[in-house]
């Protein structure tokens, strides 16, 4: 799938195009200007610098932002993340080899165990852990002094974390979906490192399709380098970007194959909601948390869905840009001549 998975070397590349300094970052101006402020005041001081939250969509360049912080600390930095974590034992075990002013990465946050949680609160406050050791009456605690270090937490969503971790970052980061006029310098940056020849259009037309997402303007970037390369000579204009990428069914709005799955089952299923997540999951055969963190967000921010407490509902604009009719009073909606199905091929 173009718009969310990933090969192998998709992942290499991925790493090879990571910006490496906060001036090399595209967009989020207040969060490199926020951010500047509080690495450059702690160097100034000689001091580690706070704890940082991120929070914001896949893709968006939280990774990406936590490797720049450790950069630009001169400091190490650490990858891990939530779900690796199930044990207050494994976090320990990380925290105690942690150099001094070492950047801990820890990617969904929010899916960390609960006895690790509350661990980190102590360790992220007083730099200090309680190991236990033993079982039942005869266990006992041995305080662990740590050395400062900087926890650079990245979530899908802030809301998601308990009130007592989110307070123990010093600062929080919003990560916001791009403007395409920054993709677009996404767009010219990557083919460059890539020496792929792209002409303004051409840039213009892969970041208008690429969902507000750096992440997925590279990928769409690497599919048209591969289209420019076999069918063409190699160069990309706004012609071959729009003949490359209607092969990997993206269409103009960026909506990729999950996107338009998710919109259908809720049109044609369910005559366009209320309907709960988990049903709207199963319908299109996807893990409620791909559809709500992975197509939500984008559809909800194309206005073609909207979020209620009774359920997921499509928009006016939905119908539309699927080309379905709404249904009248339980009539079923209708498919024009030439319209895919939702489960068809
Ligand atoms: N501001 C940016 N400027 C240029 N490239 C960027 C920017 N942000 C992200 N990228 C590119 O997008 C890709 C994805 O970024 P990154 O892995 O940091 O996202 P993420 O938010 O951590 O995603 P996830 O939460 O899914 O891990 C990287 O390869 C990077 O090259």
């Amino acid at each position: 799938m173009v718009g969310a998975g990933a090969d192998v070397e998709d992942s290499a590349v991925e790493a090879a195009l990571r910006p490496k300094s906060l001036a090399e970052f595209v967009g989020q101006p207040t969060v490199r200007e926020q951010l500047d402020l509080v690495l450059t005041a702690a160097r100034q001081r000689g001091a580690t610098a706070d704890h940082v939250l991120l929070s914001g969509a896949p893709g968006l360049g939280k990774t990406t932002l936590s490797m720049i912080i450790a950069a630009e600390m001169g400091a190490p930095i650490r990858i891990t993340s939530g779900p690796a974590i199930q044990h207050a034992g494994d976090l320990a075990a990380i925290l105690s080899s942690l150099q001094e002013g070492e950047v801990l990465f820890l990617d969904e946050i929010h899916r960390m165990s609960r006895p690790a949680e509350e661990m980190l609160y102590m360790a992220m406050e007083d730099f200090r852990v309680d190991v236990v050791v033993g079982k039942g009456p005869g266990a006992t605690a041995i305080p662990l002094e740590l050395p400062p270090f900087t926890l650079v937490g990245a979530t899908t969503r802030a809301g998601l974390l308990p009130p007592p971790l989110r307070d123990r970052f010093g600062f929080t980061a919003h990560m916001e979906f791009y403007e395409p006029a920054e993709l677009e310098r996404v767009v010219h940056r990557s083919a460059r490192l890539l020496e792929v020849e792209a002409d303004a259009p051409g840039a213009a037309e892969i970041a208008s399709r690429s969902r507000g997402t750096p992440r997925i303007a590279n990928r769409l970037l690497r599919r048209v380098r591969d289209y420019a390369q076999v069918k063409a000579d190699g160069f990309v204009t706004r012609e071959i970007a729009r003949q490359a990428l209607a092969v990997y069914e993206v269409d103009e709005r960026g909506l990729d194959r999950l996107d338009r799955s998710v919109l259908q089952a809720l049109l044609k299923l369910f005559g366009g909601g209320p309907v709960g997540l988990s049903t709207l999951a199963v319908a299109v055969g996807e893990e409620r948390e791909t559809v709500e963190e992975v197509a939500e967000p984008f559809l909800v921010r194309e206005g073609l869905l909207a979020r209620t407490p009774r359920g997921r509902v499509a928009t006016p604009a939905a119908w539309e840009h699927l080309g379905l009719t709404p249904p009248r009073s339980g009539a079923p909606s209708t498919t024009p001549p030439g319209q895919r199905g939702l489960f068809e091929g």
